[in-house]
């Protein structure tokens, strides 16, 4: 049998200044019509994802984007075709969106959507919208526990919400006693916690106290065949592309890359730089990626225009 021809696509998330992404619903006479999408189409001969989507955000919006960012490629396979989905961030547009083909819109805040049903490749896609563009590994072992918490504390009224316990040096009753204590921190704030390691060594810790989800090591996703069962968010660490690949077998919700600078942290590894983790990063991965390894928040919008969904800081979230 013929492998069935991949059919690529653009679709534009637009945000707005409130943090909002625009949905539109696909419009009759198209398959899965009434159904909610991102706005977009297939790619014409010749095209670039990017130049497709300036071209159907104008055909279906009538607007001219002036900033986008590449993001999340999701490849799925639909009675009526198997296509690849090259999602782009796009933040900023001239000309109020305007229903072209007769779709319906909705501004959705992440994490409340309120319209349904969505195009069945999309979930992740929401997802990955309700991921934070910054997030922070501990330091406690590096600063010493009380002045680590401390600088936590200061770290979630400034605003921080996504955070990886990953504390090498603690035994595990200390470890368990910190997890404790920093989730009583991060609830009021809503800001995730996820704990470190292998399902079989934190997997009880994470359910028992209640934690957001888990991060693993790459050498624990690699040498997994599917996703562990029993954790609302699922995050894998990698330094290549098998270990991004890892990261998609098991159906991660997002990636750390690095180290992207040079860092204290890994000081014999080389770097690998903005161009290589764009290179990483270009191949298409269904998922968010976060660049990590000696960067910090102002390197959050290079991270983006390289195809980062953001920045992961461990020692200067806590400067
Ligand atoms: N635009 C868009 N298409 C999506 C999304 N998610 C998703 O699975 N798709 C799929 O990607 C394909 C896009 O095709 P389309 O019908 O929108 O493309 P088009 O504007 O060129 O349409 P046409 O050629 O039928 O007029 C469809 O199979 C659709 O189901 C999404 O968020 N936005």
């Amino acid at each position: 049998m013929p492998d069935t021809p991949v059919v690529h696509v653009a679709a534009g998330i637009l945000i707005d200044h409130q943090g909002r992404f625009l949905m539109a619903s696909r419009p009759p006479g198209k398959a899965y019509a009434g159904y909610w999408e991102f706005p977009g189409g297939k790619l014409e001969a010749g095209e670039t994802a990017q130049q497709a989507l300036a071209r159907e955000l104008v055909e279906e919006l009538g607007v001219a984007i002036n900033a986008a960012v590449p993001w999340i490629v999701q490849g799925f396979t639909y009675p009526h075709a198997t296509v690849r989905l090259h999602f782009f961030r796009v933040t900023g547009w001239d000309g109020e969106p305007q229903p072209h083909e007769g779709q319906a819109f909705a501004w959705q805040q992440p994490g409340q959507l309120t319209v349904s049903p969505i195009l069945p490749a999309n979930g992740p896609i929401l997802r990955g919208l309700a991921l934070p563009d910054q997030l922070a590994v501990s330091a406690a072992g590096i600063l010493g526990t009380e002045t680590w918490l401390a600088r936590l504390d200061a770290a979630l009224a400034a605003g921080l919400r996504m955070l990886i316990l990953r504390e090498p040096g603690l035994d595990p009753m200390a470890y368990a006693a910190l997890a404790q204590a920093v989730l009583t921190r991060a609830r009021p704030y809503g800001c995730r916690v996820l704990l470190h390691g292998a399902p079989e060594t934190s997997g009880a810790l994470v359910t028992g106290l209640g934690a957001h989800g888990l991060h693993m090591p790459a050498r624990v996703a690699a040498a997994m065949a599917r996703r562990p069962s029993g954790f609302d968010w699922l995050g894998v660490s990698a330094h290549d592309a098998a270990e991004l690949a890892a990261a998609q077998r098991i159906g991660a919700d997002y990636a750390l890359l690095g180290h992207v600078a040079a860092t204290a942290s890994h000081p014999d590894a080389p770097p690998l730089g903005w161009h290589g983790f764009a290179d990483l990063v270009g191949a298409g991965w269904p998922f968010p990626i976060y660049a990590i390894g000696g960067l910090c928040s102002s390197d959050l919008p290079t991270a983006q225009a390289h195809g980062g969904h953001g920045v992961a800081a461990l020692s200067a979230a806590w400067r």
